[in-house]
């Protein structure tokens, strides 16, 4: 396969530019589905984040850039004389280096590693870094890097190829979308496609690309364009095809592997250009899911100097033998235990006999006062996620499911409730599992035991994010026996308090661990509900009656 091809070292920093930049801006966006239409985004106030500041100079002392003296001049309309600011970047050397990294446990491993950043203002110190790009993020809240961002951000300014593994909500996106912003800016081509994002789900790639417009406000590129980044949905995707949008349009474009593809195969984009790919959620992008498509897309993307990053929660060592094999010289960083749940996260396990056993435990967390919301179910195929939202509506509760039968429009919509909190409780697929980032969410309920450490550590991980603490509940029954086993290590691993009696229960055999390798755990397990079948006819009739009623009702409206 190509994709074990390896492909020529990343780009080179280069220095930003200092063209003029007028006050006001737009970037036009096409958004997926329901956002089909170009954005005007005007933002008239600018955070004065380097007011007094005239010119800064700093030298940089590390090995990579230690020839160079770097110069930003920074507006100040009433001062006249030029002020030389002698600002220290918070990490100087190796020593500060290491206690950083002891504070936050990373792990970083390759060759001519550099220092990491302690903050956003060592990004002007060390590098040309976009004033603007830092009082995007200032604006929005990001006052300090997390751990990643400490880590991944100069080391892809350096242009190095990026494995990195950090836990669920502690800021990945950021860590690759600030360095992939700086570095299209500093790119001197004025148009074509410099920058791609892929994740697996279409929901990751808005809500990056959401991210991505926030922190691209107000920035220009050479000769004043905006710069512009896209998500590849289904409309945009056939305007580029009719060449109703020329594809030179966009810098940065996130898309799903499937979609981008497809653009490729019709001509409608050229990934010739491409500088920079990110991989987020980079496990399942080079998993036998998605691997053949990833590979399409690297061979698509020819320029020599392409430079690759890596992002995950979780990356099993057959990724990361993938992943060095296409990398160039790449680093490896590992924020926390690799593949460890997030810390932040009380983890629960609850035995439920069997089947009913489940409902009546979510029942009794009801009454109980336990099933406190925003809450999050996740279950193994959608027609279990249909049968428990059926359940949990007819007991009243505030619920709703998405999965890959609903359409896009749905799926939105959904989330858009969960979000502002009208939807209290939202019952799912895997297909939620990874990357989303509800801001808030109180409870994960595994229903069904996932078959990997990997998926269990990214679906509790949609609470604890963002250094708030969450609780996560996995109901097993006996059928669970083998498939419970990899997630009382994963428990153990993060400090959760294990039962003694679970200590010889959580010991994989080799053959086991062949059957959990090879996907082979899943159990056939009853389907939900607790009423009898006659209760259950007379439910399914009754349920009917309601629709049909409300049928007529918004017919005779
Ligand atoms: N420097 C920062 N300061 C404050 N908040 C931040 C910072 N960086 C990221 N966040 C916030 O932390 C939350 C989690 O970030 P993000 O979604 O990037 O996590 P992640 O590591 O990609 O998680 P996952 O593995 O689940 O994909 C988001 O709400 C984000 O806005």
């Amino acid at each position: 396969m190509d994709i074990f091809k390896v492909l020529t070292r990343g780009a080179s920093l280069k220095k930003a530019n200092d063209a003029a930049k007028p006050a006001d801006f737009s970037i036009a966006n096409d958004k997926s589905n329901d956002h089909t239409k170009a954005d005007e985004i005007n933002v008239s106030k600018e955070l004065d984040f380097f007011h007094n500041k005239r010119i800064m100079r700093s030298v940089e002392n590390k090995k990579k850039g230690s020839d160079r003296e770097q110069t930003m001049i920074v507006d100040d309309e009433k001062e006249t004389i030029e002020q030389t600011i002698d600002m220290q970047p918070k990490i100087a050397n190796e020593e500060d280096a290491r206690i950083l990294r002891k504070s936050y446990k990373g792990n970083i491993s390759g060759n001519d590693i550099p220092l990491p950043i302690k903050s956003f203002e060592d990004l002007i110190t060390r590098f040309s870094f976009e004033k603007k790009l830092l009082n995007n993020l200032i604006e929005n809240g990001f006052t300090e890097p997390t751990p990643i961002q400490c880590e991944g951000i100069p080391l892809a300014l350096y242009g190095r190829d990026v494995l990195a593994c950090a836990p669920t909500g502690s800021g990945k996106t950021l860590a690759f979308l600030i360095p992939l912003l700086q570095q299209t800016i500093d790119t001197k081509e004025t148009q074509g496609l410099k920058g791609l994002i892929i994740s697996p789900t279409k929901e990751l790639a808005n809500q990056i690309f959401a991210e991505a417009v926030k922190l691209s406000q107000k920035i220009f590129l050479a000769k004043k364009r905006p710069l512009q980044v896209a998500i590849l949905s289904k409309s945009l995707g056939a305007k580029l095809k009719n060449k109703a949008v020329s594809n030179k349009k966009y810098d940065i474009i996130v898309s799903t592997p499937l979609r981008l593809i497809d653009a490729v195969r019709n001509e409608a984009l050229d990934l010739s250009d491409v500088r920079h790919i990110v991989f987020d959620e980079a496990d399942k992008l080079f998993d036998k899911t998605f691997v053949e498509q990833t590979d399409d897309i690297l061979n698509a993307c020819n320029d020599p100097r392409l430079r690759k990053s890596m992002f995950s929660a979780t990356i099993p060592s057959n990724v990361e033998e993938i992943a060095q094999s296409i990398m160039t010289d790449p680093v490896r960083v590992i924020i926390g235990h690799k593949e460890g749940a997030n810390a932040n996260i009380d983890q629960q396990l609850t035995f439920c006999g069997n089947e009913e056993g489940k409902l009546i435990a979510i029942r009794q967390m009801v009454q109980e006062g336990e099933f406190k919301p925003p809450i999050i179910i996740f279950l193994e195929s959608i027609v279990r996620a249909k049968a428990l939202y059926h359940e949990l509506m007819y007991d009243g509760l505030n619920v709703d499911v998405l999965h890959a039968e609903r359409t896009q429009q749905q799926r939105n919509k959904i989330i858009e409730s969960f979000k502002s909190g009208d939807l209290w409780c939202l019952i799912c697929t895997d297909v939620l599992a990874r990357g989303i980032d509800f801001k808030g969410v109180n409870l994960v309920i595994n229903y069904d035991v996932p078959t990997t450490a990997q998926s269990y550590v990214h679906r509790i991980g949609r609470t604890g994010r963002n250094n708030r603490h969450g609780k996560a509940v996995t109901f097993y029954t006996k059928l669970d026996a083998l498939a419970i086993k990899p997630i009382i290590n994963v428990m153990r691993q993060s400090g959760c308090e294990v039962p003694g009696w679970m200590d010889g229960l959580s010991k994989l055999s080799k053959r086991e661990k062949e059957t959990l390798k090879k996907g082979e755990s899943r159990v056939e397990r009853k389907p939900i509900s607790t009423v009898l079948r006659v209760d259950r006819i007379k439910r399914k009739r009754k349920q009917s009656m309601i629709e049909a009623s409300k049928r007529r009702k918004q017919e005779e409206k």
